[in-house]
């Protein structure tokens, strides 16, 4: 766990096209290795051998697919590289700029910073998403971005579901210096987040981030947990809240399809993080919620340190995925 923000990756540009940056970019692409090595790997296999023809696209279409790109854009993809090449030999290199092409035309729709509006004193941004999907290690490192940006920043444990929850919040409260608003494991969310909205406000701070539960076990329970944070943090803040960050594991692969359609159905979500993306041969996923769904991507996590959290960029992440280095 590293305890210091990288300088060169926390200028103004919270959730920005800051990706051509050396360190950042070997963040993304180490991270993204196992995704990569996968997609690139089966690339070379099959190219280099033979002539491009029915079979090989038709695998590539299967390469792509087990790296959860999505049925469409795998065909779209591996239909891209046949055109014009049948019967030719390709090179590894050149089906990779085609794929990494496609994808960031996929991914540059959705590639949009998190903006923080400074005329809401304090930003509200509600974090949402499945138990265990990084939603509290993101919090910690949104915290640290935005803290080392100049911005004062306050944080709410409002999965009171969970005691280790609340100390996990604590301990990127005293390492990223924000003040956590938490009450007793099981108690009331939303008297919590309302707790936390006031004292955000009377501390001045500019951004209140509030962790919630995600037991998706449970969803009418759940949706009523949402509704009524959202219900009485409007009696502080009418706009409240301004943001409401979907935290997704990429490690679920297909799975993540079936969290953005829940949690936008119950939570309004406005943006997603996509997170784990360095443990997983299937960060395509990214890709295929892109596609499906079309919600601006503010942020991936690829680790666990303070410092993996990275703007989201699509060229970088295309290429990334690609395999294509630099
Ligand atoms: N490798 C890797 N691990 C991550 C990343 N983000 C979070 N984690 C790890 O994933 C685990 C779960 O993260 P949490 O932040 O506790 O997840 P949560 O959604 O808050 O889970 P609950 O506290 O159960 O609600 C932790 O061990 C984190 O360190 C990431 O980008 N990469």
């Amino acid at each position: 766990m590293t305890d210091s923000t990288d300088p060169q990756d926390t200028g103004n540009d919270t959730g920005s096209d800051a990706g051509s940056r050396p360190s950042w970019w070997r963040r993304l692409s180490s991270g993204l290795k196992r995704t990569s090595a996968s997609i690139g790997g089966a690339i070379a296999d099959l190219v280099t051998k033979r002539k491009l023809d029915h079979a090989v696209i038709e695998e590539l279409e299967e390469a792509l697919i087990r790296a959860d790109l999505g049925i469409e854009t795998a065909v779209a993809i591996a239909g891209k590289v046949g055109e014009g090449r049948y019967d030719k030999q390709v090179s590894a290199d050149e089906v990779k700029a085609i794929l990494a092409e496609e994808v960031e035309k996929i991914l540059v729709p959705v590639a949009k910073p998190l903006v923080i509006d400074a005329a809401r004193k304090p930003f509200v941004v509600l974090v949402v998403g499945v138990n265990g999907s990084g939603k509290t290690t993101t919090i910690g490192k949104l915290a640290a971005r935005l803290t080392a940006e100049g911005r004062k920043v306050v944080l709410a444990a409002g999965d009171t579901f969970r005691a280790a929850a609340i100390e996990q919040l604590k301990i990127w409260g005293t390492r990223t210096g924000s003040p956590v608003i938490a009450g007793a494991q099981g108690g009331d969310a939303a008297s919590l987040a309302f707790e936390a909205l006031e004292a955000a406000r009377t501390r001045a701070a500019d951004v209140l981030i509030v962790d919630t539960a995600g037991r998706l076990q449970n969803k009418t329970a759940l949706m009523g947990e949402l509704e009524k944070i959202v219900r009485v943090m409007r009696k502080v803040d009418a706009t409240a809240p301004h943001a409401v960050l979907l935290v997704l594991d990429a490690t679920v692969g297909q799975n993540a399809l079936s969290q953005v359609e829940v949690f936008s159905k119950i939570a309004g979500v406005t943006g997603l993080v996509m997170t784990k993306l360095d443990g997983t041969a299937r960060g395509g996923i990214l890709v295929a919620v892109a596609a499906k769904f079309g919600l601006p991507v503010h942020f991936i996590g690829v680790g666990e340190g303070v410092d993996d959290l990275s703007p989201f960029a699509a060229k970088d992440f295309a290429r990334a995925v690609a395999g294509i280095d630099g």
